[in-house]
Formats: structure tokens, C-alpha cells, sequence
């Protein structure tokens, strides 16, 4: 016990200390604090355990080695180091433990099997294990020379329950449905990870689970074999874990997003195309590496981060495809009337006016569309991906066409169809046009909602921005033609000629509706 305590409470990289509100509270890695919290629950005291004996020197816990240790001068003198870390690490180095008599004694076969054993049975319950030990090293040390790292005294394994937190199972299947690959890589012990991996649906029957050194030792091609299959890596180093990055993102081209709290991690962080730090328990060294910060640590929220950047993307998509088809049929309608009769009939003003509603309102009406959950039952854009997909040339060609054709009908028989003569017949052709023009790319807007679905109405009314625009457009538009003549060159319409106008830029809608009928490769 004498010795436990010796070593929970020097051996460590946290600290019990008395609050403002003279209540204990435990500083430290969950590690740490877990292990100090045992102490004070056996009963130990943290305070007295530390003034007894003076610590020498330190090795900080390392993520390489998997093991801290200090050194400790003792008070009747002489030395006596503590080590602790990884159970099969540390009990590697041990050749004695102390018996049930506390007495000190050679380690024998069936004790090392027992705590192989012990080690294993907290391994597959989840339970991350660290192994405790020290060793007696006489009176000859100065800081400056190494702890031995041999012929340690085991004095025993602890198994720290590290639970999954609530709502991992669900995120990591909604990560699936996206397409998002999602491997563990962990410093833990392999039966430990496999269990964890488990429970959260990481780990299935096809995937692989493989421990840091044999990974590093594997050859290059071995490497492109196994890499897509591995769903677990335990015992990794930092640098196993930003090898395996690296090659998903040099070797298989795919777009790696990683997620760490711990220095070790900052490599893989630094890395990645999207690394995502912890943080509350990230440290300065993590948040630093990474592009984002997660700053409620919880898995689920990456979840949100990759749906809200799927809809930042989609929306832009909208927002390019509703662009694109506006700036198609106003420059050719413009530039083929110009080319053919000598005069446009779409007016500078009109222009101005056609500008503003396809880029700051168009934007502020498409780009504020908030995610939704079908978002993560696609597949993931990928490195090479075009930006405006096939399916977006077919919804901007397709409806091009159509407002193309229909405003040269307009051209060369409006005036027929809507029985115009007189002197202002053509200002009242060209309004006629304009007005039309418009309003197909109202129309249009709503059918941009959705690249692919018939259905572009659904959750409109929720998106205030949307329709704010809309009505602004429409009202507006009301306003040039009717009452700002002289500035925008156009003449008032009739109630009929409106009804006209409005209702052959509806027939867009129908027209986005078929064309979104017709299939398109995936990409
Ligand atoms: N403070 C510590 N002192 C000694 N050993 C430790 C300490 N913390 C962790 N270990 C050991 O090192 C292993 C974890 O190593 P590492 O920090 O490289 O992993 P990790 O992937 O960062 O894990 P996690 O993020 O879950 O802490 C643990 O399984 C444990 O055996
Ligand atoms: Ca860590």
C-alpha cells in the first residue's frame, strides 16, 4: 500500500489541489486523474505522500514510449524510480512483483501468465490499462544520468474505464451512410481499441485491426493492400498515425479529416486536409495543428461540422447553376438581337436590375438555406469532383434553352401575339420581354432550391431569407415596370399582358421539373 501510494501520487503528471471553495478537485489528463482519484479513494493523501520523499527528476509521459517515470530520493537516502504506462510495455521490463505478503519476489511463469491475463480480460472489457512499478537504485544518481529501464518490481495493473460517450454509435453510422470512412487510431492497447471499436460500430467483421509496429514494419505494397482494409490501429506512435494519413491522402487520393486531443496527435492534425482539435481537452499544441476547433468534444458535433460543409457546398452549387443560366440567356439574348436587328432589348438599367437579383439577392436567397439531414446520405464530393456537376449542366442547359427560346418567339412574334401597334409598340414588346425575362428567373430560383428533387417547395416557408427575396423581387419588378418608365424604359402593362408574362415564366418550373426526370451519370 506504502508503495502504491508512493508511486499514484509522485509518479504523475497531475495534481490534487484544495479550490476556492476548499473542495479537492484533481487536475490533470482523464488518465491522470482517474489514477489520482484511486489514490484518495484507497485513502491515500496527496499532500504528505509528496513531502515524505523529494522527486529528482521527471520523463514526462510520452506517447512514443507510452510511459512516464520519476525518480525519487528517498528519505532514509538512497533512490527509488517509479514507472508507469502501457501494461505490456511496463511489465516487460519487470522481473519481480510484490507478493500477496507484501513481500518482494522474483516473478514467476504463472504470475506473469495471471497478469498477461488479468491485462486481457480488462482489455476486452474496454478498460485501458496502465501497469505500475519501481525499482530500488542505490545512492548513485544525479538528474543528469537515464532511469534504468529494466529490472522493475511490478506492483501492480489498473483498468480505467474510458465510456463511450452517448450518441458515438449514431454518428459514426450516420458517417457510413455519408460515406465517410471512419478509423480509429489509438495510443491503447489493442483488445482495449478492438472493444472500444466495437461498441461504436468502427470495428466490423470485414475490417482489420493491427498494433503500431507491426504497421511500421510493413513494405510499401503490403501497405497499399492493407490500408483501405484497416479500421483499428492500436499502440500507434504520432508517427504511425500521420504515415497512415499521409497515404490515404498522397497513395488513395481520398480527403482525410482527423480528430485529436494530444500533442502526439498534431502531426496526423497537421496532415490531414481537415484536422479537428478537442477542445476542452485538446492541448495548445493539438489546437494549433488543426483547421478546426471542436469546442464541445463530442463526436457527434464532426458530424455537424461535415453537414454544414456539404450545405455551404450544395449551396454555392445552387447558387453558381441559378447564376449561370441568368448570365447564358441574357448574353445571348442581348448579343443575338443585337447581332440581328441592331438594338438589345434588354436595357443597361434593365441589366443592372437583372444583375442585382441573380448576385447579391440570388446569393442571399440561395446560400442561406439551411442543412438538411439528406445532406449525409450522399456520397462525400471527393479531391477530383467537378464543381459544377453533369447534373447542373443539365438543369442550366436545359432550362437556358427553354427562356432562350421562348423570349426570340417573344422577339420576332410578340408583337403579333399580343396584337401591338402604334408608336410605343416596341417599348412595349422589349417591356413585355424584360418582364418576362424576370420572371422566369424568379421562378427559376425556386427550381435552383434542389438539383435533383421534383419537390423544390419542401421547407421554403422555414427560410425567411428565401422568401423575403422573393417578395422584394417581385415587388420591385412591380414598381420598375409600372411606375419607373422613364428611368428603366419600360411602359406599364395591362392586367393581361402581366398575367402572360408571369405565367410564361412559370412554365420554367414544370420545364426544371422534367429535366431533373432525365438521368445523369453520377458525376
Ligand atoms: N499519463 C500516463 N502515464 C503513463 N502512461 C500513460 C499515460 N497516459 C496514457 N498512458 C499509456 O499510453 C497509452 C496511450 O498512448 P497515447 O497517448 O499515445 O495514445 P492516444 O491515442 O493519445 O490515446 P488517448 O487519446 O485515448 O489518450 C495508454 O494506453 C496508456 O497505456
Ligand atoms: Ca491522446
Amino acid at each position: 500500500m506504502r508503495i502504491l501510494f508512493e508511486s499514484i501520487f509522485n509518479n504523475t503528471g497531475g495534481e490534487v489541489v484544495i479550490n476556492k471553495e476548499n473542495k479537492i478537485e484533481i487536475l490533470g489528463s482523464p488518465t491522470e486523474t482517474a489514477l489520482l482519484e484511486l489514490g484518495l479513494l484507497l485513502g491515500g493523501n496527496f499532500k504528505e505522500e509528496r513531502e515524505k520523499s523529494k522527486i529528482v527528476k521527471v520523463e514526462p509521459f510520452n506517447s512514443a514510449k507510452k510511459r512516464m517515470g520519476v525518480v525519487l530520493e528517498l528519505p532514509d537516502g538512497g533512490f527509488r524510480a517509479h514507472c508507469k504506462g502501457a501494461s505490456e510495455i511496463i511489465l516487460a521490463a519487470c522481473d519481480k512483483f510484490i507478493d500477496t505478503n507484501g513481500e518482494v519476489v522474483p516473478l514467476d511463469e504463472t504470475t506473469i501468465n495471471h497478469l498477461k491475463n488479468t491485462i486481457e480480460q480488462f482489455a476486452s472489457e474496454a478498460l485501458r490499462t496502465l501497469c505500475l512499478a519501481y525499482i530500488e537504485i542505490g545512492s548513485e544518481f544525479s538528474a543528469e544520468s537515464h532511469i534504468p529501464f529494466k529490472g522493475y518490481t511490478c506492483i501492480g495493473v489498473v483498468g480505467i474505464k474510458d465510456p463511450v460517450r452517448p450518441g458515438v454509435k449514431e454518428s459514426v453510422a450516420i458517417c457510413k451512410s455519408a460515406g465517410i470512412v471512419v478509423r480509429m487510431v489509438t495510443g491503447d492497447n489493442i483488445t482495449t481499441a478492438k472493444a472500444i471499436a466495437r461498441e461504436c460500430g468502427i470495428l466490423t467483421d470485414k475490417g482489420i485491426a493491427i498494433e503500431g509496429p507491426e504497421f511500421r514494419e510493413k513494405s510499401e505494397e503490403e501497405l497499399l493492400e492493407l490500408i483501405p482494409r484497416i479500421q483499428v490501429m492500436a499502440r500507434s506512435s504520432p508517427l504511425d498515425k500521420h504515415t497512415l494519413v499521409k497515404h490515404l491522402r498522397t497513395k488513395f487520393g481520398e480527403v482525410v479529416a482527423v480528430t485529436g486531443d494530444g500533442t502526439n496527435d498534431a502531426p496526423a492534425l497537421h496532415e490531414a486536409d481537415i484536422g479537428l482539435a478537442m477542445g476542452i481537452a485538446g492541448t495548445e499544441v493539438a489546437k494549433e495543428s488543426a483547421d478546426v476547433i471542436i469546442l464541445d468534444d463530442n463526436f457527434s458535433t464532426i458530424v455537424t461540422v461535415a453537414k454544414w460543409g456539404r450545405s455551404v457546398y450544395v449551396n454555392i452549387q445552387k447558387f453558381v447553376q441559378f447564376q449561370l443560366t441568368v448570365n447564358v440567356v441574357a448574353l445571348i439574348v442581348n448579343f443575338s438581337s443585337a447581332c440581328l436587328t441592331g438594338n438589345a432589348p434588354l436595357t443597361a438599367v434593365q441589366l443592372l436590375w437583372v444583375n442585382m437579383i441573380m448576385d447579391t439577392l440570388g446569393a442571399l436567397a440561395l446560400a442561406t438555406e439551411p442543412p438538411n439531414d439528406d445532406l449525409m446520405k450522399r456520397s462525400p464530393v471527393g479531391r477530383k469532383g467537378n464543381f459544377i456537376s453533369n447534373v447542373m449542366w443539365r438543369n442550366i442547359l436545359g432550362q437556358s434553352i427553354y427562356q432562350f427560346v421562348m423570349i426570340w418567339y417573344l422577339q420576332t412574334r410578340g408583337k403579333s401575339i399580343f396584337h401591338l401597334d402604334g408608336p410605343n409598340s416596341d417599348l412595349v414588346l422589349n417591356t413585355l420581354i424584360f418582364n418576362t425575362f424576370v420572371f422566369c428567373q424568379v421562378f427559376n430560383e425556386i427550381s435552383s432550391r434542389e438539383m435533383e428533387k421534383i419537390n423544390v417547395f419542401k421547407g421554403i416557408l422555414k427560410n425567411y431569407v428565401f422568401v423575403a427575396v422573393l417578395t422584394c423581387t417581385v415587388l420591385f419588378q412591380i414598381v420598375i415596370v409600372q411606375l419607373l418608365s422613364t428611368f428603366a424604359s419600360t411602359y406599364p402593362l395591362s392586367w393581361q399582358q402581366w398575367f402572360v408574362t408571369v405565367f410564361l415564366g412559370f412554365i420554367g418550373m414544370p420545364i426544371a421539373a422534367a429535366l431533373k426526370m432525365v438521368p445523369m451519370g453520377s458525376n
